[in-house]
């Protein structure tokens, strides 16, 4: 069975997603000038983007092209399987707004994204809605990042894993096989999956974007890795007192992954160079807030928070 599937933010992580799925109908949610504009030509608006394969996945898969092209029509209304949501995490609401009216014609809005709080906020609008779409939440280990504003990299194979907002295993046997998106896994502890990598996010992603470092530095400079295990302790002690079990230490873990991931800036680090609002609202300030409903200190995570915010908000250079 072909899927419709709609992807509203075609950026790194979206262009993936769309080529993984080429073989279903992939329509995209433009920004809403760009889709008003194009809405009554008669031609359909296509959006274009190339996506290179990086070495890394040309290793792993040498029967794969090096590129390629995708063309891709703007949604017209048309009924959605699936509508997913590859935005940054804060532009969320603001990007489903414009097509509120149109959003019963989808059956499951998919939030494939870092961060959280995101999910509850859609969750609440849409009940307010009276739209019944079934709300999922996925994340993701695969790597990618634009060139420029047509064309990504893919720089490494990942995994997609996908589940219910609400998780409810009974109601997971209801989702038909065909109805499953290429390149994700279906499960039902898709909320532990998402506060894995938010810890590991909590720790890596504040102090990449305050020392404007590599991801690898905070493992080989002496300061940033105390730093480093001063707030992989804080979070992984905060995670204990919330009842959210972590699988291993966060230290080791974090450490795991800022050696793997080396010479990679963090995407906090990227957007604060590119003096764009990071996401570390829904990293980090959900931390926080769920910290003091619970009347608990997290006194290294808010002072990150504020450093990295404040030159986000008033575009210092640094
Ligand atoms: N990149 C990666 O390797 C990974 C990313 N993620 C997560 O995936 C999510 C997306 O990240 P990524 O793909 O890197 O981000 P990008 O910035 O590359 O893509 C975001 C896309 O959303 C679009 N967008 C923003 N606001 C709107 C709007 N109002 N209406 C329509 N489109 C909009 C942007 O459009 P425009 O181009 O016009 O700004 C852009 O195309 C994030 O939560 C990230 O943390 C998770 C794992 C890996
Ligand atoms: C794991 C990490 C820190 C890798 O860079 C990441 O997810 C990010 O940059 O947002």
């Amino acid at each position: 069975m072909s899927l419709s599937i709609g992807l509203l933010g075609l950026g790194a992580i979206g262009t993936v997603m769309a080529s993984y799925w080429r073989q279903h109908t992939v329509f995209v949610l433009g920004r809403c000038a760009a889709a008003l504009q194009h809405a009554h030509t008669e031609h359909q608006y296509k959006h274009k983007r190339s996506l290179t394969y990086g070495p890394a996945i040309l290793n792993q898969h040498p029967e794969w092209p090096e590129a390629l092209t995708l063309s891709l029509p703007q949604w017209n209304h048309q009924r959605l399987d699936w509508l997913v949501v590859t935005t940054k995490a804060g532009d969320t609401l603001e990007a489903l707004l414009p097509y509120a009216s149109q959003l019963h014609r989808v059956e499951r809005i998919l939030l494939l994204q870092n961060g959280m709080g995101q999910h509850e906020q859609l969750a609440h609008w849409l009940k307010k809605q009276g739209l019944p779409c079934e709300l999922w939440r996925g994340t993701s280990t695969d790597g990618a990042y634009r060139l420029d504003k047509t064309r990504v990299m893919y720089a490494g194979l990942g995994h997609v894993w996908v589940g219910q907002h609400r998780s409810n295993p009974a109601r997971l046997c209801t989702l038909p096989t065909s109805c499953r998106l290429p390149h994700t896994e279906v499960v039902t502890d898709i909320l532990a999956r998402q506060r894995e990598k938010l810890a590991i996010n909590a720790v890596i992603n504040p102090l990449t974007a305050h020392y404007r470092c590599l991801n690898g530095e905070l493992a080989s400079n002496i300061r940033y890795r105390q730093q480093l295990q001063a707030l992989a302790t804080e979070v992984e002690q905060f995670f204990l007192q919330l009842g959210w079990p972590l699988q291993e230490n966060l230290f080791d873990r974090v450490i795991q992954i800022a050696l793997s991931t080396a010479q990679n800036r963090s995407s906090s680090l990227q957007d604060v160079l590119a003096n764009k609002a990071t996401e570390l609202r829904h990293i980090s300030g959900y931390l926080l807030t769920q910290a003091n409903t619970s009347g608990i200190e997290l006194p290294l995570t808010r002072a990150l928070m504020d450093q990295v915010n404040d030159r986000t908000e008033h575009g210092k250079q640094f």
